[in-house]
């Protein structure tokens, strides 16, 4: 099958467009693929790293802008429909797949015009602004959460959120000397990366026995280092961004991050426990849906943006790697919402409507 997959920008739309791509390529190795989105987004740094092929189109976001500059964003959009139109052209795609995220727009839309067949897929329980906009267009709505239903009528099929093949093995808790995974999504996040810092001075027991491995984001990467250094923990990993998240969830007895519904998915995948602070001023608060789902059901503990302080946290990190039956706990309640099937279900979905030849 030749699908093409737009949309990205951030590593929660990328990563399961990347999933379905493995999982493609492993179930029908003369099938292609190639990924639509912009230069500016996470798929131009992440996917020629896994020699996925890349076509990129040029558009700026909308939401947030004044009506002015939404104006001239309108000359931008054409230029944009007609890129994706070429290159839906050269690629001659039997099925077009839509992750999210702005750079999936045009090339839907563009898609539809040529009436080639359209899956969507919606990671969040909340719909995002372009998926909700385009959901009307396409055949098939792929969604992750059986809520997001109620906002695209009919068409929808719960399939959950796909994540990348090598996450989908199960790895048991691991013994040894604790670590702690430290993450805020793709970009990391200012809030967790201050908090931690925050909650070294009350860490004092663990320190020479912790590992501490900790993804601040681009902006932060030198302050958060010497913050570690400041205070003595030599020992961290400090870094912008985790290439193998596999090998960080794999190794981590604890993990402290967003609620992104990528994120979500991979915990529960991969079975660890965590502290979901959810980022407060996502579309919707959705974080905030994202995380209590999991912490209803004894999978993660939720803290609030506003709770979120160095001692509080110091404490909650202590209890829990203190209390491994609890970590073994919360990692098979987290497990066990897992969803390993998603990336074939949503295959499925191409397949029946795909192009033929
Ligand atoms: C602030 C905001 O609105 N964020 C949204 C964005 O988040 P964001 O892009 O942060 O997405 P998620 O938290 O869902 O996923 C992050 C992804 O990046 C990967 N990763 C992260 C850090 C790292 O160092 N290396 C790495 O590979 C993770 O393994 C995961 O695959 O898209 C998600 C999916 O639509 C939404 O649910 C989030 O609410």
């Amino acid at each position: 099958m030749r699908v093409l997959l737009a949309g990205g920008g951030t590593g929660g739309h990328l990563f399961p467009a990347v999933a379905l791509a493995q999982q493609l390529l492993a179930d029908e190795p003369g099938s292609e693929v190639l990924f639509v989105g912009t230069e500016r987004g996470i798929e131009a740094r992440v996917l020629p790293e896994l020699g996925l092929p890349l076509a990129t189109i040029d558009i700026v976001g909308f939401v947030g802008k004044k009506p002015v500059e939404k104006l001239a964003v309108a000359p931008k959009l054409l230029r944009s429909f007609r890129q994706s139109g070429a290159i839906l052209d050269r690629f001659r795609p039997q099925v077009v797949v839509g992750v999210g995220g702005y750079a999936s727009g045009p090339v839907l839309l563009a898609a539809r015009w040529r009436r080639l067949p359209l899956v969507i897929h919606e990671q969040n329980a909340r719909p995002g602004l372009t998926n909700r906009l385009l959901g009307h267009l396409a055949d098939r709505i792929c969604i992750s959460y059986p809520e997001s239903a109620g906002h695209f009528g009919g068409r929808t099929v719960l399939t959950g959120n796909p994540v990348r093949r090598e996450m989908t093995e199960h790895r048991p808790l691991p013994d040894g000397e604790p670590e702690l995974l430290v993450f805020g999504g793709s970009r990391g996040a200012r809030a967790i990366n201050q908090a931690v810092l925050a909650c070294l001075p009350h860490l004092e027991l663990w320190r020479g026995r912790l590992r501490i491995v900790h993804q601040t984001g681009e902006e932060d990467l030198e302050q958060v280092k010497e913050g570690y250094r400041k205070q003595g923990w030599t020992h961290a990993e400090v870094v912008p961004f985790i290439r193998d998240m596999a090998s960080a969830y794999a190794r981590a007895h604890l993990v402290l991050c967003r609620a992104g519904a990528t994120t979500i998915a991979e915990l529960t995948a991969c079975g660890r426990p965590s502290i979901l602070v959810p980022y407060p001023y996502a579309a919707g608060d959705h974080q905030t849906a994202n995380a209590r789902s999991l912490a209803e059901r004894g999978a993660a503990l939720m803290l609030p943006q506003t709770e979120l302080e160095g001692k509080r946290l110091a404490t909650l990190i202590s209890d829990m790697l203190s209390d491994r039956q609890r970590l073994l706990d919360m990692a098979g309640a987290a497990h066990a919402l897992g969803q390993p099937r998603a990336a074939e279900l949503i295959l499925d979905q191409c397949r029946a409507v795909a192009r033929k030849g």
